[in-house]
């Protein structure tokens, strides 16, 4: 057979050189009729769905030939039932899956319309008159939509292309894998595969662009996830034909009034929020420029001045271009590497007393509140603090590794977070939320998202449009794309004038501690060799502040002075000012009023 089949092949060439068109030649020992019956039904089975009305047509043709000799009176019970239909569908068509109106009505037509057609033709006959012209008519007419349904033809090339699955997956190193259902949505659609023993979602999330390039989407149009049920086994592919973050997403406003509340920072592809935590963690926002990365912090502080329990530090060495629009929510805005380094240092300060103070009362963590507001420090571009003002590297570290529990945050964002631009030490690893826009280099997921994200399928540098990024957090840890909300210049300014009034300010403790800070600096060094009497520290204190200039002495002094903590110099200092033997001069500065001896 198979050198039969060669030498025709070889007839049918030399034909064609000839300038003649090959034919089947066929003898009476091949199988004519299985041949082309194969060819014939596999063509009407691929193309099943577009053959619908005509095949739907002549079976009405059929079945009306064969009742009408027998049965010519059952005309007008399918009449009734076809009319009966019609109203049903049309009115509750919603709970079989026509979920648009349109879609509704036109099953309706199409019940009526075939059921009047069978009707008649039972009563009259299938070919009287013009009957079999009206089928003919009908079928086009109504065929029309059919054909032009984009979801129906959706649904029919995804079919096509599943199909082919098996295949697809031994090519692209999945074999095995199964094909378990599939939706066609407004996006495009989604599938649902099995496993083979030992195959993990990481080996999936590691095929995807052979996954498209065998599915023959666009770039960038294939996602993996864990399935709903988080097996082990499955995983639900997306594939996207429209991309749901083409255009800007505007801002809808605030999602938080608490720092308690998870953050609104745009949508994810399948349309759900990308909602964050802030609550008492740090949070890195890498991306190159140009990525959306300012764009990104804009939301975070739409929503952060929107919360009664944040107080905002910022530092912007851009000389405030990025967060000056923010000025008049933001308690202290740092926009010089000394002010910067200043306003660290005084941080740090409220770090420590806010950890005292929890020591103190047998407390383990600051809880935030209107009175006793979380302190998040924004950072604009990090790289250039630690470049600017490389003596807060201590500082940023500091917090990084012991402000959460007293809910001093930090909120850093940079181009490449590399060592160097991160300063020394901790700050990176410290970071709980990690927010990556587009990065230039492959490398650059890891340096934001932490080592072996690059590998487990979080592809920053893939982001094709600024505003997109990719969100890693506990409660993120699945690569999934979303897209932050645009705020435009004149959302930020009007959504910074509406949340100027309402902003907290630092509670006693912490402002306190910063008001020693400041005094600190200023303060004269304590007297060598003065007396430090810590048998009796309320003698000592009185001795320090009765000798005080009239300028008054800062805290620190009073410290040393008496060997006491700084809350027990705070409890004598209130007790001895509602006496009236002490008075306050200027912020963290004391001394002793005339009538303290009496
Ligand atoms: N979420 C977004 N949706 C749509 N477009 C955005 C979004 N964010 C930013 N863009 C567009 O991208 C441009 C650059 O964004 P942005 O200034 O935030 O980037 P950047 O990463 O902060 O850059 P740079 O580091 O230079 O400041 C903006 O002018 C804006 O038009």
């Amino acid at each position: 057979m198979s050198s039969r089949n060669a030498q025709m092949r070889r007839h049918a060439r030399k034909m064609r050189r000839n300038g003649l068109q090959p034919m089947v030649v066929i003898d009476a020992n091949d199988r004519f009729p299985d041949l082309v019956a194969v060819v014939i039904a596999r063509g009407m089975w691929r193309y099943r769905s577009e053959l619908t009305p005509p095949a739907l047509a002549l079976t009405l043709f059929l079945v009306a030939a064969s009742l009408h000799p027998s049965h010519t009176a059952w005309w007008w019970g399918v009449l009734v039932a076809a009319t009966t239909a019609a109203w049903l569908v049309a009115l509750f068509g919603g709970r079989i899956g026509l979920s648009l109106r349109a879609e509704r009505y036109y099953a309706a037509a199409v019940i009526l319309a075939a059921g009047g057609w069978l009707a008649s033709a039972i009563g009259l006959g299938a070919l009287y008159g013009p009957l079999p012209q009206l089928l003919a008519a009908e079928t086009g007419v109504l065929g029309v939509p059919w054909w032009a349904h984009r979801r129906r033809r959706a649904r029919v090339r995804v079919e096509r292309q599943l199909s082919a699955w098996p295949e697809i997956a031994k090519d692209i190193g999945l074999p095995g894998s199964r094909l378990q259902s599939a939706v066609v949505d407004v996006w495009g659609w989604r599938a649902r595969f099995a496993l083979a023993r030992g195959q993990t979602i990481q080996d999936a999330i590691a095929k995807i662009p052979a996954i498209e390039s065998a599915l023959g989407t666009f770039r960038g149009a294939v996602r993996v996830l864990p399935t709903r049920d988080d097996k082990a086994n499955r995983f639900e592919l997306r594939v996207l034909d429209i991309d749901p973050h083409a255009d800007a997403i505007p801002w809808p406003g605030p999602s938080v009034t608490t720092i308690n509340e998870s953050i609104d920072l745009g949508p994810f592809e399948d349309a759900t929020a990308a909602r964050i935590l802030l609550l008492r963690r740090h949070g890195l926002i890498g991306g190159v420029a140009g990525s959306g990365k300012s764009g990104g912090i804009n939301v975070l502080m739409g929503n952060l001045t929107a919360c009664q329990d944040v107080v905002i530090w910022a530092i912007d060495l851009k000389r405030g271009m990025e967060l000056q629009p923010w000025a008049s929510c933001i308690d202290r805005l740092a926009t010089t590497p000394e002010q910067a380094r200043v306003l660290l240092r005084d941080a740090v300060a409220v770090l420590e007393a806010r950890a005292s103070w929890l020591a103190a009362n047998g407390r383990r963590v600051w809880e935030p509140s209107p009175n006793t507001p979380a302190l998040v420090i924004v950072i604009d571009e990090f790289a250039e603090l630690a470049e600017d003002a490389p003596e807060s590297a201590s500082d940023t570290d500091s917090i990084a590794r012991r402000g959460r529990a007293v809910a001093v945050q930090l909120i850093a964002a940079t181009q490449r977070p590399t060592q160097k631009a991160m300063g020394r030490g901790a700050v990176r690893s410290q970071m709980d939320v990690r927010v990556s826009f587009r990065v230039r280099e492959r490398k650059d997921v890891d340096l934001i998202l932490g080592q072996g994200m690059l590998s487990a399928g979080w592809h920053a540098h893939t982001l094709n449009a600024p505003g997109k990024f990719l969100l890693s957090a506990p409660e993120h840890d699945v690569p999934r794309r979303a897209r932050a909300y645009l705020l435009t210049d004149e959302t930020v300014a009007r959504t910074a004038e509406h949340h100027a009034d309402d902003r907290p300010a630092l509670d006693t403790i912490s402002r306190t501690a910063v008001e020693e800070a400041q005094a600190g600096l200023t303060a004269p060094p304590a007297p060598s060799g003065a007396p430090r009497d810590t048998a009796d520290p309320d003698a000592a204190l009185m001795a320090v502040l009765s000798g005080a200039p009239d300028e008054g002495t800062p805290v620190q002094i009073l410290i040393q002075a008496t060997g006491m903590s700084r809350p027990w110099i705070y409890q004598r200092l209130r007790q001895q000012a509602e006496a009236g033997h002490v008075i306050q001069v200027s912020r963290g500065r004391w001394r002793a009023t005339d009538n303290h001896t009496q």
